[in-house]
């Protein structure tokens, strides 16, 4: 007989979320749950409301119906800044990085969240112990994305692919639960996408994530994700392992069919 492994914890629970625009439903009564640990994939087609997902699940659009549950506490209906302090932190598809400040400063920022004094305490200036442990901080999320290098430049001279790291570094400067990746693959080259699932791997496990990522590139999310799951025209059409995902009907017809 085989030892059997106990269900890792669900962490999210997202029951019956939609949204409207107008007459368009972006997101269709979606449901599912998220584990401790997993590495969850969203992929569908363009407009199939991936983006949209994120957004209510992270508090910049509020669903026209459904909850998202996080370690049994309601989500929904948060502001933003709450559901950064609660521990669910994203990067964006559209960068939304300082361009104007440097790499350092724009990781510096984001850790005024989670230090005592708040967010008027990086516009006015922080207790030296306290702005010496921030800049400490920063360094090491730079250097863990290979950026510590390039920490007084200008974000906005970074390639895409370098702003995306940027992203993730300024993501894991909240010091998030969960990490939700909107297209962290969109603008890097082909090595940078091969290096990505050890990444994120990685990076998961030094700081005991759940990641939830969307992306294009297929083979990366098959290769990354523990499970995946499959928006089209706002409904989910599937949700398991990458292989059954990948052989689903369903989806090949949506989606996979024309990779
Ligand atoms: N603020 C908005 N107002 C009106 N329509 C919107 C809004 N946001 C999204 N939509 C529409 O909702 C649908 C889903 O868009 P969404 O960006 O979530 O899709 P997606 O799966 O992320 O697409 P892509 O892969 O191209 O990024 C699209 O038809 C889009 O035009």
């Amino acid at each position: 007989m085989t030892a059997q492994t106990a269900p890792r914890p669900v962490v999210l629970e997202a029951r019956h979320m939609t949204r409207r625009f107008g007459g368009l439903t972006a997101v269709n009564d979606v449901s599912f749950d998220v584990h401790e640990g997993e590495i969850f994939g969203l992929i569908g087609p363009n407009g199939a409301g991936k983006t949209t997902l994120f957004n209510l699940m992270t508090g910049l659009t509020p669903p026209s119906s459904g909850t998202l549950t996080y370690q049994g506490q309601q989500v929904t209906g948060l502001a933003p800044h709450r559901v950064a302090t609660l521990g669910l932190s994203r990067t964006f598809q559209n960068i939304r990085l300082f361009r104007e400040l440097t790499a350092l400063e724009n990781v510096k920022i984001a850790q005024h969240i989670r230090t005592r004094a708040g967010l008027w305490s990086g516009v006015l200036g922080l207790a030296r112990d306290e702005e010496a442990r921030v800049e400490r901080k920063a360094w090491e999320l730079l250097d863990l994305v290979g950026l510590s290098d390039r920490a007084g430049e200008g974000a906005g001279n970074f390639s895409y692919g370098d702003q995306r790291k940027l992203e993730i570094a300024r993501a894991l400067a909240t010091e998030p639960r969960v990490l939700l990746l909107d297209e962290p693959a969109a603008g890097m080259n082909t090595a940078e996408k091969g290096q990505l699932t050890s990444f994120i791997r990685e990076v998961r496990d030094r700081f005991d994530l759940t990641v939830m990522v969307i992306e294009h590139h297929v083979p990366l999310v098959m290769n990354l994700c523990d499970r995946v799951a499959v928006l089209n025209f706002g409904q989910l059409i599937a949700v398991g392992d990458p292989a059954s995902v990948q052989r689903d009907p369903k989806v090949i017809e949506a989606y996979l069919g024309g990779e």
